[in-house]
């Protein structure tokens, strides 16, 4: 028999069986690239898929089917295909599998084309070159991640493997599932607005209840959460009640990070109003207009977010892959829902929890939220599903709470989280892994990769009785060849090394390569054990641990007053802002330096005087949209020996202390009013009692330069007027403290009156 006829045998009897238990097969075809495309081309030739149904994600245009390079692989998110083909020979993107193996339909297949199984740890790959962070070379990269991924591949239901090279089939992933009763459909509720036809068209109870709560919006300042798995049918709800609202004449704006993420939406929709209104339903791909004169249309979300006005109800897909920012430009819309994935891609699901819940939360929009548990795509228990979890920790979890909540720095012991310790224990790397993921927002399969084989990477824990309660991941940064630093001085890019990069590149700073660092990239203490000091112990215990091994210990996130107090808290200190906001937390990055040597105190004590000096312009330039609140936090978070001297001439002190005392206008001069601002906040006195309206008004207006009428508005002055007279005694105190002579004969010349 030949191997040929023995491999197309095998797909078509997965596929038999895909189809026959709604659920998605792996086909696994490990050996050389060549004999891995014949095969797969004499599969794909005598399966019944269309070619318009199948992927090729990889580097070349090697089928004749729609090809997409791993990077790529995001534009798949939200659609469905029958057959997935991933040629992982160049490099595996552990991102790139997290979002296409949701898209692969019930009855279909993902098919891997993999080295062979043995040897595909310990090549290194395309991925492991951006693991090979300066001064590390990709020999130092090793193979941790692929090794337990292979381990997966064999461990799981579901996975056939065939071994090309030995020509033999290794597993045939045939489960021989049980038949599975038909499910009863939903009945609609009885009291709905919308017509019955919506809710006959669902295909779960969870479809439909979601269904119903975008009822909802039909009235004003409301918002609605779809949360789900991949596959849930959470897109065809948000299209199901889009269609309801276009054929009751109201004009629904959609958004996704790209309009082939909204496809399902769409023809949930056309499909609902062609069946309410037959031919009178206009039916594009982007546009449908309904003979009611309604219309439900596809924009990009910035150009949704100027379009809002002009939009009765905006829906938002795969909400979980756009950034926060938009998500908050989204909200101005009276009546909007987002549909949002929760596990399944790159743990993108949290940037939507972790931090615009909290926006949401603080809107004006009355929250309705709703959870889609039963699958769609594919059947429930689906063992691709379950695969790809495992293997990418999709559904990582910290300890369950109890284990923890009664966590104190007593009872916790400080350990490494070695890469061999973590792949020896599902349990510890689960747990750390969890804990990461659900703290921030941007940890995502290439981070559980970098976890286990980057070489620049360690992570520490704090355990209680072996459980992670507190876990940060730290980088080694700096410590950079002159050659390297002189091509970063020069414009050059250098991988990893946040911190040296961007005092060398963006502040001029070419000797800020040269001192060893140690940047603290994530920490994360388990919600139930907060505010017990954990978080600062985990730091003290790195800081004792690596003195010796780095000049400066660092870290860089999206500022908010909160963190910034707990790093300030921890010895960190301020040295930069970024001058554009994150894309995906919508934040301005804060970078803190904590230094442990005279090289790493000399770097932080230049840094922190250059951005004092530079903080005041920077405010009436691109930082003038920066909360004033963070940037309270911020000064005081630069070290105070780096507050600039004040060096305000004669006139200059009679201008403000006049303004402040007496008749005197900050109109005229703001300038030196801007420097004794920045002095007062970084020096932090505690002889100055100012209130934090009066703080806030101090940046609005000297620092940030907004006009009297904003800065009334935003801080709840009756008006312009009395907002200048606060203005003018919120300046007193810092007159008497830091005034020279000349303001203190006009304080005494006007006070005395
Ligand atoms: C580079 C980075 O990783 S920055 C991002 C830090 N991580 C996160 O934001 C993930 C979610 N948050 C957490 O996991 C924790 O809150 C941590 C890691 C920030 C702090 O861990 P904890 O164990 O609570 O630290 P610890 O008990 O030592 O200090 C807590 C203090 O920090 C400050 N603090 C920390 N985070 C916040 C916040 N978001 N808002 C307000 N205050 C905060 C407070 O002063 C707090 O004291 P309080 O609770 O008495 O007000
Ligand atoms: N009511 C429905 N009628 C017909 N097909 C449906 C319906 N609901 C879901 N489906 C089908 O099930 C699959 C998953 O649905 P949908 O895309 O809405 O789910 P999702 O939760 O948004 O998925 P993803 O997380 O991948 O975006 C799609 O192939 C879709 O066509």
């Amino acid at each position: 028999m030949n191997a040929d006829a023995d491999v197309v045998t095998l797909a078509r009897t997965l596929r038999a069986e895909a189809e026959r238990a709604n659920e998605r097969r792996v086909l696994v075809l490990a050996g050389s690239r060549e004999r891995g495309y014949d095969r797969l081309e004499s599969v794909l030739d005598t399966l019944s898929v269309p070619i318009t149904a199948t992927t090729l994600v990889g580097p070349a245009d090697r089928l004749r089917c729609e090809q997409l390079p791993q990077a790529n692989a995001g534009e798949l998110l939200g659609t469905t295909r029958d057959v997935i083909a991933v040629d992982a020979h160049d490099e595996l993107r552990p991102n790139a599998v997290g979002k296409v193996v949701g898209a692969v339909d019930g009855g279909g297949l993902l098919v891997l084309l993999v080295p062979p199984l043995e040897a595909w740890p310990d090549r290194r790959d395309g991925f492991d070159d951006s693991l090979a962070v300066p001064p590390f070379e990709l020999a130092d990269v090793t193979g941790r991640f692929r090794r337990r991924f292979v381990g997966t591949l064999r461990a799981h239901r579901g996975i056939a493997i065939v071994d090309l090279e030995s020509e033999r089939i290794e597993a045939d992933g045939l489960t021989q599932p049980a038949p599975r009763l038909p499910t009863a459909d939903p009945a609609p509720p009885p009291d709905r607005r919308f017509p019955a036809a919506a809710y006959e068209a669902c295909l779960t109870g969870d479809q439909s209840d979601a269904v119903a709560a975008l009822e909802s919006l039909a009235e004003a300042d409301r918002a609605v959460v779809l949360e789900a798995d991949r596959g849930r049918g959470k897109s065809s709800a948000a299209g199901l009640a889009a269609g309801a609202f276009a054929a009751d004449g109201e004009d629904v704006l959609v958004t996704a990070p790209a309009s082939r993420n909204a496809a399902e939406l769409f023809d949930r929709a056309g499909e609902l109003c062609r069946t309410l209104e037959g031919d009178d339903t206009t039916v594009e791909s982007r546009r449908i207009e309904t003979s009611a004169g309604g219309s439900v249309r596809f924009r990009e979300p910035t150009a949704a977010a100027d379009a809002i006005d002009a939009a009765d109800i905006v829906l938002v897909d795969e909400a979980a892959a756009l950034p926060v920012g938009t998500l908050e430009s989204l909200l101005a819309a009276d009546r909007v829902a987002f549909a949002t994935t929760i596990h399944g891609y790159e743990g993108a699901g949290r940037g939507f929890s972790v931090r615009f819940r909290d926006r949401l939360a603080e809107s004006d929009h009355e929250v309705t939220d709703c959870r889609l548990v039963e699958p769609i795509r594919y059947a429930g228990g689906d063992p691709v599903e379950v695969w790809a979890f495992r293997a990418l920790l999709l559904d990582a979890r910290p300890p369950i709470e109890p284990l923890v909540a009664d966590a104190d720095p007593d009872s916790v012991d400080y350990r490494r989280l070695d890469p061999d310790d973590l792949l020896a224990d599902e349990r510890l790397l689960r747990e750390a892994f969890g804990l990461l993921v659900l703290a921030h927002y941007r940890t995502e399969p290439n981070d559980l990769a970098r976890l286990l084989d980057a070489p620049n990477l360690e992570a520490r824990a704090l355990v209680r009785d072996g459980h992670v309660v507190s876990v940060a991941l730290l980088a080694r940064e700096g410590n950079l060849p002159p050659d390297s630093r002189a091509m970063m001085y020069e414009g050059g890019r250098i991988r990893g090394n946040m911190l040296p990069d961007v005092l060398t590149s963006q502040l001029r700073d070419e000797a800020a390569g040269e001192p060893a660092g140690l940047r603290v990239v994530r920490i994360a203490t388990h919600h139930a054990a907060r505010s017990q000091g954990l978080g600062s112990l985990l730091l003290e215990r790195v800081r004792e641990e690596f003195r010796d091994a780095a000049d400066w210990l660092g870290t860089g996130f999206g500022a908010t007053p909160g963190l910034l107090a707990f790093w300030r808290e921890n010895g960190y200190r301020t040295v930069h802002v970024s001058t554009t906001r994150n894309d995906s937390s919508g934040e301005y990055s804060a970078l803190m330096l904590a230094p442990t040597t005279a090289a790493g105190r000399r770097l932080r004590d230049r840094h922190a005087e250059w951005f004092a000096d530079r903080f005041g312009a920077l405010c009436s330039d691109s930082l003038d949209d920066l909360a004033p609140d963070v940037a309270r936090a911020v000064l005081r978070s630069v070290d105070a020996n780096a507050a600039p001297s004040l060096s305000l001439s004669d006139h200059e002190w009679r201008v403000v202390a006049g303004a402040a005392y007496g008749p005197g206008l900050f109109d005229v001069d703001p300038g030196p009013f801007r420097d004794l601002v920045v002095r007062y906040l970084v020096d932090d006195p505690d002889d100055v009692d100012l209130t934090a309206r009066e703080e806030r008004l101090l940046v609005l207006r000297a620092l940030q330069a907004r006009d009297w009428e904003s800065v009334a508005d935003c801080l709840e002055y009756h008006s312009p007027g009395q907002c200048m007279r606060a203005l003018g005694d919120a300046f007193c105190p810092l007159v008497d403290r830091y005034g020279a002579d000349a303001a203190i004969e006009v304080r005494e010349r006007f006070a005395g009156e």
